[in-house]
């Protein structure tokens, strides 16, 4: 064999990767299955600080669809900032797939993540004075996301900025800066802001966390109408019920893993009147795990094992043997 057969048989690096991505996604059940404007799967992030490794991710699934509206829940520490923060592009994962608009989060160049923060993702954080900048006006806060991608162009720049402020109802305030504008104010020029170089998905970390129930839910009313008028896809992580009660796809974390979800669907009652029906479902992943709801767990005392039986179409939990002598439990 020459030097040159042994050489081109040496596939090259495109070719690799693309073998890998084959393989990711048949492991993970096939193409389909990783279909979404927003994929994870399998998705690892470990930090190693002093030599103690944290698993901050272990192994999450989540698919969400273009123009979404998803809120993510889970306690503290589950791992909700992490994922954020990858998805937003501020941090690499250490395993796994992280998809978002076809950028592949794991192989992301310095200059393709610049402009996939940029121009893909928009942020909304917590803290108001993470947002604003607090000497330029809320129009020129608008204006300057503009501005640095060269988007800004004279009289359609400034009339984007009164649209975005318009939409988000901070319109009249245009001309107050941060510090002149209440909590929410501020929260809602954010989402102006963030949309302003018109990205495709939009994160919001505990974006009413700071607010009272009636400013949170001005603020929430701002992302959901950027949602519907501009069809950005939203991910909003928050504590607020208010906020997570309200949307159709409300996803629970627990423990770097996606435990559950909250499906809502809107249905006429008989006298005509709409209703939203709640479905809660436990994600289950590629190898056939589950999470039981903590609610569920806590309020038949479940613990170390449980008894399944396969029914003709579902599966019944009970609490394991021990248990349910002494306890008289059972759950289905
Ligand atoms: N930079 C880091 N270095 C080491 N450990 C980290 C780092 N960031 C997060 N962690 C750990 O990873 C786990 C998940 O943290 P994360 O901040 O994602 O949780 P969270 O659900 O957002 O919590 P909260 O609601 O309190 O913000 C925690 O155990 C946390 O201590």
């Amino acid at each position: 064999m020459t030097a040159t057969a042994e050489v081109s048989a040496v596939p090259d690096l495109a070719t690799l990767q693309q073998r890998a991505a084959q393989r990711a996604a048949e492991r993970a059940g096939g193409s389909d299955r990783l279909r979404g404007h927003i994929v994870c799967d399998g998705l690892v992030r470990i930090f190693k600080t002093e030599g103690v490794e944290v698993v901050a991710l272990q192994g999450l699934d989540l698919v969400i669809d273009r123009g979404e509206l998803v809120a993510i829940v889970g306690a503290s520490g589950s791992g909700k900032s992490t994922l954020l923060n990858i998805l937003s592009g501020l941090d690499t994962p250490t395993a796994g797939i992280a998809r978002v608009a076809d950028y592949d989060l794991l192989a992301l160049s310095a200059r393709r993540r610049l402009s996939y923060r940029r121009r893909v993702v928009g942020f909304v954080w917590q803290q108001t004075g993470r947002n604003l900048l607090p000497y330029l006006t809320a129009r020129e806060n608008v204006e300057l996301p503009m501005r640095l991608a060269g988007r800004l162009r004279g009289r359609a720049g400034r009339r984007r900025a009164t649209e975005l402020l318009e939409m988000v109802g901070v319109a009249h305030l245009a001309d107050r800066r941060p510090g002149q504008l209440s909590g929410g104010e501020q929260q809602r020029c954010a989402v102006a802001v963030a949309v302003a170089n018109d990205p495709e998905v939009l994160f919001a970390d505990e974006p009413t966390g700071e607010l009272d129930e009636a400013t949170g839910a001005d603020v929430f009313g701002a992302l959901r109408t950027i949602n519907a008028e501009l069809g950005v896809t939203v991910v909003v992580v928050t504590h607020d019920h208010a906020v997570a009660d309200q949307v159709r796809r409300t996803v629970a974390i627990r423990d770097g893993r996606t435990a559950s979800e909250v499906r809502r669907t809107a249905r006429i009652g008989e006298d005509g009147s709409t209703e939203l029906v709640s479905e809660e479902y436990a994600v289950l992943d590629r190898t056939g795990r589950m999470q039981l709801p903590a609610a569920f767990v806590d309020a038949l005392a479940l613990r170390e094992r449980v008894r399944l039986t396969l029914e003709p179409d579902h599966v019944q939990v009970r609490p394991g043997q021990e248990q349910s002598q002494s306890d008289g439990g059972s759950a289905e």
